[in-house]
């Protein structure tokens, strides 16, 4: 029997589809195949309100986006957990929650950074905690969470949060409700597979989900490993309501390779959702 067809709200990721166009001219391409809201990896580069003004013309609600994450283009992958980069973090939190004001995004995934082979990962745990507990008390004011995601060591060796688990006893310590854990099925399957239950034991943290094929990270259809139609059912009986961000790489031209997202109004004749 078919699985009953769930109603995911689908939020397009627009640093990873419609790489063949300009990232300003995305949000129009996401709105034009049936999205209502978007995410992506950093704004920064953008002025806040050119931002809001492709927002605002395609009526798409901003879900998520990321706080500077250091030299990125160098292999950082995010300071808050790395020791003497304290300043440089606060700075990043405050121009994120400033973005966050404008755009009216109500989440911001704070990247942990990598430990380094001779570092400590005792120490750098004390940092991420002592940052976030800071951070947790800045984004309060604008109702912001900030997002932990646990990430697959395969593609990023020595980050400091690599299991739900580990997420976990971080945001247990911080102990603060605005710090909440970001799912991505593509790491859970890169790291541990059982998606569903790992999903549930971790429920009452989560804040966001995102979601890729395994092992390519392309469209989350039957050609990889994940069975999103049971992923999305599971989500659905277990009543996560939150949006789900489609972070992947398209294999070609973005819109055609919607096939697998059809049956929930996402395409070429894309009807929005909700
Ligand atoms: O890589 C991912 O899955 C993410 O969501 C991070 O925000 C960027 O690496
Ligand atoms: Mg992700």
């Amino acid at each position: 029997m078919a699985t009953p067809l769930s109603k995911p709200k689908l939020a397009a990721n627009l640093s990873m589809i419609f790489p063949e166009v300009e990232f300003l001219d995305r949000f129009a391409a996401a709105a034009a195949v049936g999205f209502r809201a978007v995410e992506y990896l950093f704004p920064y580069a953008y002025a806040k309100t050119e931002i809001r003004a492709r927002l605002d013309s395609w009526g798409l609600e901003q879900v998520l986006f990321n706080a500077p994450p250091g030299d990125f283009e160098n292999g950082e992958r995010g300071v808050a957990g790395l020791p003497g980069r304290e300043d440089e973090f606060r700075k990043s939190i405050e121009l994120a929650l400033d973005y966050a004001a404008t755009l009216r995004c109500p989440r911001i995934h704070v990247m942990a950074g990598l430990v380094p082979l001779a570092g400590d990962p005792r120490r750098h745990r004390e940092v991420y905690v002592e940052n976030l507990s800071w951070a947790a008390g800045q984004a309060r004011n604008g109702s912001v969470d900030l997002m932990i995601e646990p990430l697959n060591a395969k593609d990023f060796p020595g980050y400091l949060i690599g299991t739900p688990q580990a997420a976990r006893s971080v945001i247990e310590e911080v102990g603060a409700r605005n710090i909440k854990l970001q799912y991505d099925f593509y790491h859970a399957q890169m790291t541990h597979g059982r998606l569903l239950d790992t999903f549930a034991a971790e429920q009452d943290l989560i804040g966001h989900v995102q979601i890729a094929g395994v092992p390519g990270r392309n469209e989350p259809d039957d050609s990889q490993e994940i069975n999103y139609r049971a992923v999305f059912a599971g989500l659905e009986t277990m009543g996560y309501g939150g949006w789900i961000g489609c972070e992947y790489r398209p294999r070609g031209e973005t819109v055609a390779g919607f096939a697998w997202a059809a049956p929930y109004g996402i395409g070429p004749k894309g009807k929005r959702q909700g």
